[in-house]
């Protein structure tokens, strides 16, 4: 029974060996040609267009990966040229070799190690000899990619960029893209050439410019893993920045690079892990498109993360956090590119110089699901130079309408949070909510909670635990009023190069003159402050806004962290303005 497996297994053999000889040749869309200062390579016959298969090939001779010149190994590669045919071996000993040779074997070996690009079996990894692939030359701004496709067990180039007839095709032949000084090191090592490619030919100063940038993109990787799953989660915006950045600068670089899929794909599993489908899927959808450029429709990494692409809640790190839940089609519809790319990555515009605070900002005014966690540090909102002790690395505050309250032992609310969703905030302060005078607490008012964090109470739903009379404040209108006349705030209170806007016709001038009352808006004349005052709602408003608490919270630089405030807000968030 062992000697009949034994004897099919041979023959089984012979064919596979039989099939891989017949593997390639005969593409049309390239030719082997000498080029200059670099022995041989494969040039375009016609335009190959992005995202074409270049090749697709089996490999004719294989080796173990990092298996040393032993001589099981040299027996193994001269069985294996053996059984070449004539033209196969005349083909393999034309192939170069940058290795000094005393025997056959050692020659062999030496184009093996000149030539042989990555391979994987089922039972473990290697490398392999391709008639037509190791014929590519390297370029650091290469225009294909190679690969080993797993499910196909053949190594595929595609184009990554449109490739003119008479252009060299081009792959990378090192792991990851270093700066220029890096890659010639490596490439010199190991196959012993100096880079002359466009990249490695720029001037000094774009050099420079872009090693700087291979470098950040290096730096950011490490970033990105550095935490693992409980790095996304504890956090996650912080994480989603770092793969903005490094996207960024891949489209500065190289808006083609093979990389940019990966780090779509960082950025999904981000989205992902904390509940965010909409996300999730627009990035798993990016990441998807880019190796189906880079690596063709049947590469595990498309057939995979297609999957994921069409449903982002199959994911295992789906449901870790719910911080950022979204349904899969929640992502708006109708904005402008850079707008969505905003939305997308969860992007803060930076404050222009006098530009207000905007109640509507997630970072400064974060819903509950997005707070920090009272029993874990969350990195998006604390910072630590000795990784023991940590202070918040911004202000932040939570605002939320009051729907209900009760007073049992302590005061307790039911608040909606600028999401819609609805949460307890129990008072553990030492009046346990007395100290609040009963006008101040109604259904309907907006609570302001400094540094609120999540708190996981163990009889009841999640909410908010406050300790400290001096971190809260109860302003008299409901949440859906206060972000409205925060959008007045925005639009009428600030000034851009000198303009202002009038309140109450909407003119652009110079010249205007402010409400002596609140200070915040600006009119032409008596008439047009009529016309704010009794149809724009500023009677009801004026009273509000001259509130130094809600002054406070518009003039506060929230992304600049010194020391806590307090309420009342005032006089030295004033000055700022
Ligand atoms: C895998 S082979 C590529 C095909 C090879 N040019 C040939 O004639 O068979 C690798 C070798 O090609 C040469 N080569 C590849 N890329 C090069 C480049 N960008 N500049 C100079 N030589 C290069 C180097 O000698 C290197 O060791």
């Amino acid at each position: 029974m062992l000697l009949l497996a034994f004897v099919i297994e041979c023959r089984n053999d012979r064919k596979r060996r039989h099939r891989k000889m017949q593997s390639t040749t005969g593409n049309p869309m390239y030719a082997l040609r000498d080029v200059p200062g670099k022995g041989k390579g494969l040039v375009a016959i016609e335009k190959i267009s992005k995202g074409t298969r270049i090749l697709s090939e089996e490999p004719v001779v294989t080796v173990p990966c990092n298996e040393q010149a032993s001589e099981q190994l040299q027996i193994s590669i001269c069985q294996q040229v053996d059984a070449l045919s004539k033209h196969q071996r005349r083909a393999f000993l034309s192939m170069h070799n940058i290795h000094a040779y005393g025997n056959a074997a050692e020659q062999y070996l030496g184009i093996i190690r000149t030539n042989a690009l990555p391979i994987e079996t089922n039972e473990s990894e290697g490398r392999g000899i391709f008639f037509e692939a190791c014929r590519i030359n390297h370029a650091c701004d290469n225009n294909a990619q190679k690969n080993w496709n797993t499910k196909i067990k053949r190594h595929t180039v595609q184009a990554l960029r449109d490739i003119y007839k008479g252009e060299e095709i081009t792959i990378y032949y090192l792991g990851v893209h270093k700066n220029r000084e890096a890659r010639n090191k490596a490439l010199q090592a190991k196959f012993g050439f100096i880079c002359l490619c466009c990249l490695c030919s720029l001037p000094l100063e774009q050099s420079q410019e872009s090693d700087r940038r291979l470098d950040e993109i290096y730096r950011l990787d490490g970033l990105i893993g550095r935490g693992g799953v409980e790095g996304i989660v504890s956090s996650p915006l912080r994480s989603l920045g770092y793969v903005d950045q490094q996207v960024r600068l891949y489209n500065k670089q190289a808006p083609d690079d093979a990389g940019l899929p990966r780090a779509f794909l960082d950025a999904a599993q981000i989205a992902i892990a904390n509940g965010d489908l909409a996300r999730g899927r627009i990035f798993a959808e990016r990441a998807v498109s880019g190796w189906s450029t880079a690596l063709g429709g049947d590469s595990i990494e498309v057939i995979e993360h297609g999957t994921l692409a069409r449903d982002p809640s199959k994911h295992m790190l789906y449901g870790i956090s719910m911080k950022w839940r979204t349904t899969v089609d929640e992502a708006p519809r109708g904005l402008e590119p850079s707008d969505f790319e905003d939305w997308l990555w969860k992007r803060e515009k930076p404050k222009r110089p006098g530009q207000l605070a905007n109640l509507r900002s997630h970072m400064a005014f974060p819903g509950f699901m997005d707070l920090p966690g009272k029993n874990t540090v969350d990195l998006d909102f604390y910072e630590s130079s000795d990784m023991v002790t940590y202070r918040p690395q911004r202000h932040w505050c939570f605002l939320g309408e009051i729907v209900d309250f009760g007073m049992l032992l302590r005061l307790e609310m039911t608040i909606k949070d600028v999401d819609g969703k609805e949460i307890p905030l129990y008072f553990y302060t030492d009046g346990r909510g007395s100290e609040l005078a009963p006008a101040q607490v109604q259904k309907g008012y907006t609570v302001a909670i400094l540094y609120a964090q999540r708190h996981a109470f163990v009889y009841g739903d999640p909410g908010i635990r406050h300790e400290d009379p001096q971190m809260i404040k109860i302003f008299p209108i409901s949440l859906h009023e206060l972000l409205v006349l925060n959008d007045q705030v925005q639009k009428f209170s600030v000034e851009l190069d000198g303009i202002r806007l009038c309140h109450g016709c909407g003119r652009k001038a110079a010249s205007l003159k402010r409400c002596s009352k609140c200070s915040s808006f600006w009119y032409c004349d008596r008439a047009c402050q009529g016309a704010g005052w009794n149809e724009k709602g500023h009677k009801a408003n004026c009273k509000l806004l001259k509130d130094p608490d809600l002054q406070g919270l518009f003039v506060l630089k929230w992304d600049e962290f010194d020391n806590h405030i307090r309420f009342p807000l005032h006089a030295a968030e004033d000055s700022e303005v």
